[in-house]
Protein backbone atom coordinates (compact mmCIF):
# COMPACT_ATOMS: atom_id res chain seq x y z
CA UNK A 1 0.00 0.00 0.00
CA UNK A 2 1.16 3.45 -1.08
CA UNK A 3 2.26 5.86 1.96
CA UNK A 4 0.44 9.44 2.24
CA UNK A 5 2.65 11.46 -0.49
CA UNK A 6 4.20 8.48 -1.75
CA UNK A 7 6.57 8.43 1.14
CA UNK A 8 8.66 5.39 0.97
CA UNK A 9 8.64 3.15 3.99
CA UNK A 10 12.21 4.07 5.23
CA UNK A 11 12.13 7.74 4.17
CA UNK A 12 11.88 10.79 6.76
CA UNK A 13 9.54 13.64 6.53
CA UNK A 14 11.15 16.94 4.68
CA UNK A 15 12.98 18.43 7.74
CA UNK A 16 13.30 21.85 8.10
CA UNK A 17 15.46 23.53 11.48
CA UNK A 18 14.71 27.52 11.77
CA UNK A 19 16.92 28.55 14.39
CA UNK A 20 17.18 32.14 16.28
CA UNK A 21 13.05 31.71 15.65
CA UNK A 22 12.28 33.71 18.55
CA UNK A 23 14.07 36.51 19.56
CA UNK A 24 14.08 35.98 23.48
CA UNK A 25 15.22 32.86 24.59
CA UNK A 26 18.81 32.21 24.27
CA UNK A 27 18.15 29.14 21.92
CA UNK A 28 15.22 29.52 19.96
CA UNK A 29 14.26 26.76 17.13
CA UNK A 30 11.14 26.15 14.97
CA UNK A 31 11.50 22.64 13.63
CA UNK A 32 9.43 20.81 10.90
CA UNK A 33 9.02 17.71 9.74
CA UNK A 34 6.07 17.84 7.59
CA UNK A 35 3.01 19.13 8.86
CA UNK A 36 4.78 18.82 12.43
CA UNK A 37 5.63 22.13 13.92
CA UNK A 38 7.17 22.63 17.19
CA UNK A 39 8.58 25.93 18.71
CA UNK A 40 11.75 24.70 20.77
CA UNK A 41 13.56 27.13 23.32
CA UNK A 42 16.39 26.88 25.47
CA UNK A 43 16.36 29.59 28.61
CA UNK A 44 19.44 30.00 31.04
CA UNK A 45 18.57 30.52 35.00
CA UNK A 46 21.30 31.01 37.00
CA UNK A 47 19.97 28.48 39.93
CA UNK A 48 18.92 24.91 40.22
CA UNK A 49 16.30 22.84 42.13
CA UNK A 50 17.39 22.55 45.93
CA UNK A 51 18.60 18.92 45.58
CA UNK A 52 21.61 20.30 43.64
CA UNK A 53 22.51 23.16 45.18
CA UNK A 54 26.32 23.99 46.35
CA UNK A 55 26.98 20.94 44.14
CA UNK A 56 28.53 23.20 41.34
CA UNK A 57 26.20 20.97 38.90
CA UNK A 58 23.75 22.38 36.59
CA UNK A 59 20.17 20.59 35.33
CA UNK A 60 18.22 20.88 32.06
CA UNK A 61 14.67 20.57 32.43
CA UNK A 62 11.84 20.42 29.69
CA UNK A 63 7.89 21.70 29.44
CA UNK A 64 5.80 20.11 26.21
CA UNK A 65 2.48 21.44 25.27
CA UNK A 66 0.02 22.01 22.34
CA UNK A 67 -1.96 24.92 21.25
CA UNK A 68 -5.27 24.16 21.12
CA UNK A 69 -6.03 24.71 17.61
CA UNK A 70 -2.47 22.42 16.75
CA UNK A 71 -4.97 19.77 16.42
CA UNK A 72 -7.57 19.07 13.88
CA UNK A 73 -10.41 19.51 16.92
CA UNK A 74 -9.13 22.32 19.28
CA UNK A 75 -8.12 20.77 22.74
CA UNK A 76 -8.58 22.68 25.75
CA UNK A 77 -5.71 24.58 27.16
CA UNK A 78 -4.28 22.32 30.06
CA UNK A 79 -3.90 25.56 32.15
CA UNK A 80 -7.81 26.44 31.63
CA UNK A 81 -8.70 22.46 32.74
CA UNK A 82 -6.01 23.21 35.70
CA UNK A 83 -3.69 20.56 35.52
CA UNK A 84 -1.40 19.00 32.77
CA UNK A 85 -2.42 15.04 32.01
CA UNK A 86 -0.20 11.72 31.90
CA UNK A 87 0.82 12.06 28.05
CA UNK A 88 1.99 15.61 28.47
CA UNK A 89 4.00 14.70 31.84
CA UNK A 90 5.23 11.70 30.36
CA UNK A 91 6.93 13.86 27.27
CA UNK A 92 8.32 16.17 29.09
CA UNK A 93 10.48 13.75 31.19
CA UNK A 94 11.31 12.06 28.19
CA UNK A 95 12.38 15.41 26.41
CA UNK A 96 14.61 16.12 29.78
CA UNK A 97 16.26 12.51 29.88
CA UNK A 98 17.39 12.65 26.06
CA UNK A 99 18.75 16.18 26.02
CA UNK A 100 20.58 15.61 29.78
CA UNK A 101 22.06 12.61 28.33
CA UNK A 102 24.11 14.48 26.01
CA UNK A 103 25.23 17.06 28.56
CA UNK A 104 27.82 17.36 30.94
CA UNK A 105 26.13 19.05 33.58
CA UNK A 106 29.04 18.90 36.05
CA UNK A 107 30.50 21.26 33.48
CA UNK A 108 27.39 24.08 33.25
CA UNK A 109 28.13 25.17 36.62
CA UNK A 110 25.18 25.87 39.05
CA UNK A 111 22.53 26.11 36.07
CA UNK A 112 19.38 24.97 34.91
CA UNK A 113 18.34 25.01 31.11
CA UNK A 114 14.85 25.52 30.44
CA UNK A 115 13.62 23.71 27.64
CA UNK A 116 10.43 24.37 26.29
CA UNK A 117 8.50 22.54 23.37
CA UNK A 118 5.50 23.92 22.08
CA UNK A 119 3.66 22.09 19.46
CA UNK A 120 1.91 25.02 17.13
CA UNK A 121 0.90 22.38 14.63
CA UNK A 122 0.63 18.56 15.49
CA UNK A 123 1.06 15.62 12.87
CA UNK A 124 2.19 13.03 14.57
CA UNK A 125 5.58 13.00 16.04
CA UNK A 126 5.47 15.37 18.22
CA UNK A 127 7.94 14.30 20.97
CA UNK A 128 10.31 13.19 18.53
CA UNK A 129 10.50 16.61 16.34
CA UNK A 130 10.59 18.19 20.06
CA UNK A 131 13.44 16.34 21.21
CA UNK A 132 15.47 16.99 17.53
CA UNK A 133 14.49 20.99 17.65
CA UNK A 134 15.41 21.20 21.57
CA UNK A 135 18.61 19.52 21.03
CA UNK A 136 19.67 22.71 18.35
CA UNK A 137 18.26 25.30 20.78
CA UNK A 138 20.28 23.84 23.69
CA UNK A 139 23.60 23.79 21.50
CA UNK A 140 22.35 27.33 20.63
CA UNK A 141 21.94 28.62 24.18
CA UNK A 142 24.89 26.55 25.53
CA UNK A 143 27.39 27.62 22.94
CA UNK A 144 26.34 31.40 24.39
CA UNK A 145 27.74 30.61 27.60
CA UNK A 146 30.73 29.16 26.02
CA UNK A 147 31.58 32.16 24.26
CA UNK A 148 30.97 34.78 26.46
CA UNK A 149 33.60 32.42 28.56
CA UNK A 150 31.01 31.95 31.34
CA UNK A 151 31.97 28.15 30.95
CA UNK A 152 35.63 27.17 29.35
CA UNK A 153 34.49 24.29 27.36
CA UNK A 154 31.55 23.66 25.02
CA UNK A 155 30.06 20.56 27.57
CA UNK A 156 28.31 18.70 24.93
CA UNK A 157 29.42 15.28 24.69
CA UNK A 158 27.10 14.00 21.51
CA UNK A 159 24.60 15.29 19.65
CA UNK A 160 21.32 13.43 19.91
CA UNK A 161 17.91 13.48 17.79
CA UNK A 162 14.80 11.32 17.54
CA UNK A 163 12.51 9.54 15.12
CA UNK A 164 9.32 7.28 15.71
CA UNK A 165 8.65 4.32 13.42
CA UNK A 166 5.78 1.71 13.36
CA UNK A 167 4.14 -0.92 12.00
CA UNK A 168 1.17 -0.25 9.89
CA UNK A 169 -1.06 -2.64 7.79
CA UNK A 170 1.94 -4.78 8.36
CA UNK A 171 4.78 -2.76 6.95
CA UNK A 172 7.65 -1.29 8.87
CA UNK A 173 7.97 1.97 8.38
CA UNK A 174 9.87 5.32 9.74
CA UNK A 175 8.20 8.83 10.54
CA UNK A 176 4.77 8.43 10.97
CA UNK A 177 2.32 11.31 10.34
CA UNK A 178 -0.93 11.29 12.30
CA UNK A 179 -2.69 9.05 10.07
CA UNK A 180 -0.27 6.65 9.74
CA UNK A 181 0.10 6.71 13.55
CA UNK A 182 -3.37 6.31 14.60
CA UNK A 183 -3.50 3.18 12.16
CA UNK A 184 -0.05 1.86 13.76
CA UNK A 185 -0.48 -2.05 15.28
CA UNK A 186 2.99 -1.52 16.70
CA UNK A 187 4.28 2.31 17.84
CA UNK A 188 7.96 3.16 18.91
CA UNK A 189 9.78 6.25 19.31
CA UNK A 190 14.14 6.08 19.33
CA UNK A 191 16.65 8.09 20.32
CA UNK A 192 19.71 8.03 19.12
CA UNK A 193 23.19 9.96 19.62
CA UNK A 194 25.46 10.28 16.52
CA UNK A 195 27.72 7.93 17.35
CA UNK A 196 24.66 5.18 16.47
CA UNK A 197 24.02 4.80 20.53
CA UNK A 198 20.72 4.90 22.01
CA UNK A 199 19.39 7.24 24.30
CA UNK A 200 15.41 5.50 25.06
CA UNK A 201 13.88 2.90 22.74
CA UNK A 202 9.69 3.42 23.80
CA UNK A 203 8.03 0.40 22.33
CA UNK A 204 4.45 -0.45 22.27
CA UNK A 205 2.67 -3.44 20.61
CA UNK A 206 -0.74 -1.63 20.48
CA UNK A 207 -3.03 -3.79 18.81
CA UNK A 208 -0.54 -6.85 18.61
CA UNK A 209 2.72 -8.21 20.20
CA UNK A 210 5.71 -7.83 18.14
CA UNK A 211 8.75 -10.21 17.35
CA UNK A 212 12.42 -9.50 17.59
CA UNK A 213 12.72 -9.46 13.72
CA UNK A 214 10.15 -6.59 14.12
CA UNK A 215 12.20 -4.96 16.65
CA UNK A 216 15.40 -5.11 14.80
CA UNK A 217 13.83 -3.92 11.70
CA UNK A 218 12.38 -1.13 13.48
CA UNK A 219 15.64 -0.13 14.98
CA UNK A 220 17.10 -0.71 11.51
CA UNK A 221 14.67 2.07 10.48
CA UNK A 222 15.59 3.95 13.41
CA UNK A 223 18.90 4.55 12.96
CA UNK A 224 18.41 5.81 9.14
CA UNK A 225 15.95 8.19 10.34
CA UNK A 226 18.24 9.88 13.02
CA UNK A 227 21.42 9.43 11.14
CA UNK A 228 19.55 11.89 8.81
CA UNK A 229 17.96 13.65 11.38
CA UNK A 230 21.98 14.83 12.58
CA UNK A 231 22.55 15.70 9.21
CA UNK A 232 20.02 18.43 9.22
CA UNK A 233 20.90 19.39 13.14
CA UNK A 234 24.77 19.72 11.55
CA UNK A 235 23.72 21.81 9.20
CA UNK A 236 21.59 23.78 11.05
CA UNK A 237 23.91 24.53 13.76
CA UNK A 238 27.11 24.43 10.81
CA UNK A 239 30.58 25.48 12.28
CA UNK A 240 29.51 25.23 16.24
CA UNK A 241 28.60 21.42 14.73
CA UNK A 242 32.31 20.98 13.63
CA UNK A 243 33.52 22.62 16.40
CA UNK A 244 31.65 19.92 19.09
CA UNK A 245 31.94 16.79 17.15
CA UNK A 246 34.86 17.52 14.72
CA UNK A 247 34.83 18.33 10.97
CA UNK A 248 33.23 16.38 8.39
CA UNK A 249 36.18 15.52 6.35
CA UNK A 250 34.26 14.17 3.05
CA UNK A 251 35.98 11.38 1.16
CA UNK A 252 38.28 12.51 -1.01
CA UNK A 253 41.87 13.27 -0.49
CA UNK A 254 44.31 14.45 -2.63
CA UNK A 255 47.99 13.14 -3.16
CA UNK A 256 50.21 16.01 -2.60
CA UNK A 257 53.51 14.50 -4.71
CA UNK A 258 55.10 16.08 -7.91
CA UNK A 259 56.37 12.52 -8.58
CA UNK A 260 54.77 10.31 -11.09
CA UNK A 261 56.35 7.47 -9.64
CA UNK A 262 55.75 7.61 -6.29
CA UNK A 263 51.95 8.63 -7.13
CA UNK A 264 51.83 5.15 -8.44
CA UNK A 265 53.50 3.19 -5.95
CA UNK A 266 50.81 5.57 -2.99
CA UNK A 267 48.06 4.56 -5.79
CA UNK A 268 47.91 0.79 -5.18
CA UNK A 269 49.41 0.60 -1.92
CA UNK A 270 46.15 2.48 -0.94
CA UNK A 271 43.83 0.74 -3.35
CA UNK A 272 41.81 -0.68 -0.50
CA UNK A 273 41.75 2.74 1.33
CA UNK A 274 37.81 4.12 1.07
CA UNK A 275 38.32 7.34 -0.16
CA UNK A 276 38.56 9.18 -3.47
CA UNK A 277 41.97 10.08 -4.84
CA UNK A 278 43.10 12.87 -6.51
CA UNK A 279 46.82 13.36 -7.59
CA UNK A 280 47.96 17.24 -7.83
CA UNK A 281 46.71 17.13 -11.81
CA UNK A 282 43.35 16.95 -11.21
CA UNK A 283 42.92 20.13 -8.41
CA UNK A 284 43.35 23.83 -9.14
CA UNK A 285 46.65 25.08 -7.44
CA UNK A 286 47.46 27.69 -9.49
CA UNK A 287 50.93 27.28 -9.99
CA UNK A 288 52.99 27.36 -6.48
CA UNK A 289 55.99 26.44 -5.37
CA UNK A 290 56.68 24.44 -2.35
CA UNK A 291 60.01 24.83 -0.71
CA UNK A 292 61.18 21.97 1.28
CA UNK A 293 63.67 23.27 3.49
CA UNK A 294 62.47 21.26 6.52
CA UNK A 295 65.27 19.25 8.43
CA UNK A 296 63.76 16.12 8.54
CA UNK A 297 61.51 14.22 6.32
CA UNK A 298 58.51 14.24 8.73
CA UNK A 299 58.91 18.22 8.57
CA UNK A 300 58.86 18.27 5.09
CA UNK A 301 56.01 15.61 4.45
CA UNK A 302 54.30 18.47 7.07
CA UNK A 303 55.31 21.35 4.37
CA UNK A 304 53.93 19.72 1.37
CA UNK A 305 50.66 18.65 2.81
CA UNK A 306 49.69 21.52 4.73
CA UNK A 307 50.18 23.68 1.67
CA UNK A 308 48.30 21.74 -0.28
CA UNK A 309 45.40 20.96 1.84
CA UNK A 310 44.99 24.98 2.62
CA UNK A 311 44.94 25.54 -1.52
CA UNK A 312 42.34 22.62 -2.12
CA UNK A 313 40.36 22.66 1.11
CA UNK A 314 41.08 18.92 0.90
CA UNK A 315 42.58 16.31 3.32
CA UNK A 316 46.04 16.55 1.46
CA UNK A 317 48.53 13.25 1.64
CA UNK A 318 52.26 13.56 1.34
CA UNK A 319 55.09 11.45 1.13
CA UNK A 320 59.02 12.72 1.93
CA UNK A 321 60.77 10.23 1.20
CA UNK A 322 64.89 9.38 0.84
CA UNK A 323 67.43 6.89 1.35
CA UNK A 324 70.09 6.84 4.78
CA UNK A 325 73.54 5.48 3.88
CA UNK A 326 75.49 4.48 6.92
CA UNK A 327 78.77 5.05 5.91
CA UNK A 328 78.59 8.68 4.99
CA UNK A 329 76.70 9.83 7.94
CA UNK A 330 73.48 8.83 6.96
CA UNK A 331 73.21 11.15 3.46
CA UNK A 332 71.69 11.89 1.32
CA UNK A 333 68.84 12.14 3.73
CA UNK A 334 66.59 15.15 3.17
CA UNK A 335 68.77 15.90 0.59
CA UNK A 336 68.19 12.44 -1.67
CA UNK A 337 65.99 14.40 -4.58
CA UNK A 338 68.95 17.38 -4.89
CA UNK A 339 71.65 15.11 -4.04
CA UNK A 340 73.95 16.15 -7.29
CA UNK A 341 72.49 19.57 -7.30
CA UNK A 342 69.52 21.40 -7.37
CA UNK A 343 67.95 20.28 -10.03
CA UNK A 344 69.72 16.54 -10.43
CA UNK A 345 68.30 13.79 -12.08
CA UNK A 346 67.66 10.25 -10.66
CA UNK A 347 70.39 8.92 -12.59
CA UNK A 348 72.83 11.87 -11.62
CA UNK A 349 72.11 11.08 -8.05
CA UNK A 350 72.86 7.49 -8.52
CA UNK A 351 76.16 8.10 -10.30
CA UNK A 352 76.96 10.70 -7.06
CA UNK A 353 76.07 8.53 -4.80
CA UNK A 354 77.92 4.95 -6.30
CA UNK A 355 81.16 7.28 -6.52
CA UNK A 356 81.23 8.04 -3.47
CA UNK A 357 80.45 4.82 -1.92
CA UNK A 358 83.40 2.77 -4.43
CA UNK A 359 85.98 2.16 -1.84
CA UNK A 360 83.42 0.89 0.74
CA UNK A 361 83.58 -2.84 1.12
CA UNK A 362 80.36 -4.90 1.15
CA UNK A 363 80.07 -4.93 5.66
CA UNK A 364 79.67 -1.18 5.47
CA UNK A 365 77.18 -0.67 2.95
CA UNK A 366 73.96 -0.80 5.33
CA UNK A 367 71.51 1.79 4.16
CA UNK A 368 67.46 2.33 4.96
CA UNK A 369 64.59 3.61 2.54
CA UNK A 370 62.63 6.34 4.68
CA UNK A 371 58.93 7.49 3.95
CA UNK A 372 57.36 9.74 6.10
CA UNK A 373 53.78 10.12 5.25
CA UNK A 374 52.33 13.39 6.59
CA UNK A 375 48.18 14.42 6.58
CA UNK A 376 46.52 17.20 6.84
CA UNK A 377 43.04 18.20 7.24
CA UNK A 378 41.08 21.11 5.86
CA UNK A 379 40.55 22.29 9.38
CA UNK A 380 44.30 22.11 10.43
CA UNK A 381 44.52 19.12 12.62
CA UNK A 382 47.43 16.94 11.39
CA UNK A 383 49.75 14.26 11.91
CA UNK A 384 52.83 12.42 10.76
CA UNK A 385 53.94 8.75 10.61
CA UNK A 386 56.90 7.23 9.41
CA UNK A 387 58.48 3.72 7.81
CA UNK A 388 61.80 2.74 6.77
CA UNK A 389 62.82 -0.28 4.79
CA UNK A 390 66.39 -1.94 5.78
CA UNK A 391 68.87 -3.27 2.89
CA UNK A 392 72.19 -2.15 1.56
CA UNK A 393 74.13 -0.28 -1.42
CA UNK A 394 74.89 -2.64 -4.54
CA UNK A 395 78.53 -1.80 -6.43
CA UNK A 396 76.45 -1.50 -9.54
CA UNK A 397 73.15 -0.86 -10.72
CA UNK A 398 70.50 -3.72 -11.27
CA UNK A 399 67.29 -3.87 -12.52
CA UNK A 400 65.12 -1.31 -14.62
CA UNK A 401 62.22 -1.02 -12.32
CA UNK A 402 60.92 1.61 -9.93
CA UNK A 403 62.86 4.53 -9.78
CA UNK A 404 65.19 6.82 -7.81
CA UNK A 405 67.15 4.92 -6.03
CA UNK A 406 66.20 1.78 -6.60
CA UNK A 407 68.49 0.00 -8.67
CA UNK A 408 70.69 0.17 -6.02
CA UNK A 409 68.95 -0.42 -2.97
CA UNK A 410 69.62 -4.15 -2.22
CA UNK A 411 66.40 -4.81 0.23
CA UNK A 412 67.83 -7.47 2.91
CA UNK A 413 64.54 -9.42 2.50
CA UNK A 414 65.26 -10.98 -0.87
CA UNK A 415 68.87 -9.68 -1.45
CA UNK A 416 68.27 -8.41 -4.50
CA UNK A 417 67.59 -4.74 -5.92
CA UNK A 418 64.15 -2.48 -5.92
CA UNK A 419 65.09 -2.46 -9.59
CA UNK A 420 65.22 -6.00 -9.85
CA UNK A 421 61.71 -7.12 -7.96
CA UNK A 422 58.01 -6.74 -9.38
CA UNK A 423 56.69 -3.39 -8.35
CA UNK A 424 53.68 -5.28 -6.21
CA UNK A 425 56.53 -6.77 -4.26
CA UNK A 426 58.16 -3.64 -3.82
CA UNK A 427 54.59 -2.38 -2.42
CA UNK A 428 54.03 -4.91 0.51
CA UNK A 429 57.44 -4.42 1.83
CA UNK A 430 59.02 -1.01 1.13
CA UNK A 431 59.33 2.00 3.55
CA UNK A 432 56.04 3.28 1.71
CA UNK A 433 54.12 0.32 2.33
CA UNK A 434 55.13 0.74 5.62
CA UNK A 435 54.41 4.42 6.29
CA UNK A 436 51.39 4.49 4.43
CA UNK A 437 49.79 1.27 6.65
CA UNK A 438 50.54 3.03 9.39
CA UNK A 439 48.56 6.71 8.11
CA UNK A 440 45.69 4.27 7.71
CA UNK A 441 45.52 3.24 11.10
CA UNK A 442 45.89 6.66 12.44
CA UNK A 443 43.43 8.16 9.66
CA UNK A 444 41.15 5.79 11.19
CA UNK A 445 41.06 7.35 14.64
CA UNK A 446 40.76 10.30 13.37
CA UNK A 447 37.96 10.94 10.95
CA UNK A 448 33.95 10.96 11.57
CA UNK A 449 32.12 8.92 9.02
O1 LIG B 1 60.92 4.14 -3.22
C1 LIG B 1 61.90 4.79 -3.63
N1 LIG B 1 62.75 4.25 -4.50
C2 LIG B 1 63.79 4.93 -4.98
N2 LIG B 1 64.08 6.19 -4.62
C3 LIG B 1 63.26 6.76 -3.74
C4 LIG B 1 62.16 6.10 -3.21
N3 LIG B 1 61.53 6.92 -2.36
C5 LIG B 1 62.22 8.05 -2.37
N4 LIG B 1 63.25 7.97 -3.20
C6 LIG B 1 64.19 9.03 -3.52
C7 LIG B 1 63.76 9.69 -4.78
C8 LIG B 1 64.07 11.15 -4.51
O2 LIG B 1 65.41 11.40 -4.86
C9 LIG B 1 63.93 11.28 -3.03
C10 LIG B 1 62.56 11.72 -2.64
O3 LIG B 1 62.49 13.13 -2.56
P1 LIG B 1 61.10 13.82 -2.23
O4 LIG B 1 61.29 15.25 -2.09
O5 LIG B 1 60.46 13.08 -1.11
O6 LIG B 1 60.21 13.49 -3.52
P2 LIG B 1 60.06 14.21 -4.90
O7 LIG B 1 60.72 15.55 -4.88
O8 LIG B 1 60.49 13.29 -5.97
O9 LIG B 1 58.48 14.42 -5.05
P3 LIG B 1 57.52 15.29 -4.06
O10 LIG B 1 58.39 16.06 -3.13
O11 LIG B 1 56.73 16.16 -4.96
O12 LIG B 1 56.68 14.29 -3.38
O13 LIG B 1 64.16 10.01 -2.49
MG1 LIG C 1 60.47 16.85 -3.31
Amino acid sequence: MERINKRKNNQIREVKITRNYTRYAEGSVLIEMGETKVICTASIEDRVPPFLRNTGTGWINAEYSMLPRATHQRKIRESSRGKIDGRTQEIQRLIGRAIRSVVDLGKIGERTIWVDCDVIQADGGTRTASITGAFVAVVDAIYKLYKSKVIKEIPIRNFVSAISVGIVNKTHMLDLCYEEDSNAQVDMNIIMTDAGEFVEVQGTGEERPFSKEDLNLLLELGEIGNKQLIKEQRRALGEIADEILGMEYGDEVVIATNNAHKLEEIGAILKDFDYTIYSLKDVDLGGIEIVEDGKTFEHNALIKARTIAKKTNLIAISDDSGLEVDAIGKKPGVYSARFAGENATDEENREKLLKMMKNIPMSQRSARFVSAIAVVFPDGKEFVVRGTCEGFIGFEEKGKNGFGYDSLFIVNEYDKTFGEIPSSVKNSISHRANSLKLMKEEFKKRVIR
